[in-house]
């Protein structure tokens, strides 16, 4: 009755203010289900102290990434506080055809761009316990100037209307529950029918 055929990969998608936890979740995350393969995306932003090119983000110039863009290379990008972020259309395409699942850290425009181009993705957003804990995370972290971080406090408000659209929403209380929350949703996830369909012969 049931076949070992490969299934797709799943695209799953996390999004979140920035400061709510979602690079620490992520690194959680990964560390338990070391299948899951990471986009790295593509950023116009100067790297943060300890931050790799090629292992948080690949840092381009402005130029290059519109010649990204103009090329039709990324699955989706926006600009976020005055730099480009972007998700690499080839990577993405060869990892799902292998059958592997991949998570993308992206913001609110470029899940809705996903969503469009992959109705079939899994939208989860990480909020934080209250506004006033994400304020001193931001704080805590201590990699971006007090104007910087007023910009990204407002735009979490606004970030958060975008909520509804997603299909699951996280609170990053502790890093261990978030992480853990975010497993039982991929595993059950992987368990729908549409996801199985292929391992039984003659459906
Ligand atoms: N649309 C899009 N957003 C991205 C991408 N990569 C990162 N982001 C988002 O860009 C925003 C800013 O990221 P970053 O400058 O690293 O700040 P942080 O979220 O505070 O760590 C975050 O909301 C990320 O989720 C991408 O490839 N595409
Ligand atoms: N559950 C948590 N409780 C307390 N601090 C946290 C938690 N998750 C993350 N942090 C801290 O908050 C700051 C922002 O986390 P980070 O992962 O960089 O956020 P993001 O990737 O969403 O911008 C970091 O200093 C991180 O150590």
């Amino acid at each position: 009755m049931v076949q070992k055929k490969k299934q797709r990969g799943q695209l799953i998608v996390l999004s979140g203010p920035s400061g709510v936890g979602k690079s620490t979740v992520i690194s959680e995350l990964l560390s338990e289900r070391k299948d899951i393969y990471f986009s790295v995306s593509f950023t116009t932003r100067q790297p943060r102290v300890g931050e790799a090119d090629g292992v948080n983000y690949n840092f381009v110039t402005r130029e290059q990434f519109e010649e990204m863009i103009a090329r039709d290379e990324l699955l989706e990008y926006a600009e976020y506080v005055h730099n480009y972020y972007g998700t690499s259309l080839r990577v993405i395409q060869e990892k799902l055809a292998a059958g592997i699942d991949v998570l993308l850290d992206i913001e609110v425009q470029g899940a809705a761009k996903v969503r469009e181009k992959c109705p079939e993705a899994i939208l989860i957003f990480i909020i934080p316990p209250s506004f006033e804990e994400l304020s001193r995370r931001l704080h805590r972290r201590a990699t971006d100037a007090e104007d910087v971080i007023q910009g990204r406090l407002c735009k979490a408000k606004e970030e958060c209307k975008q909520i509804p659209q997603y299909d699951y929403l996280v609170v990053n209380d502790t890093v261990s529950e978030a992480a853990g929350e975010i497993i039982s949703i991929l595993t059950a996830e992987s368990c729908r029918t549409r996801n199985r369909i292929n391992l039984v012969e003659g459906v």
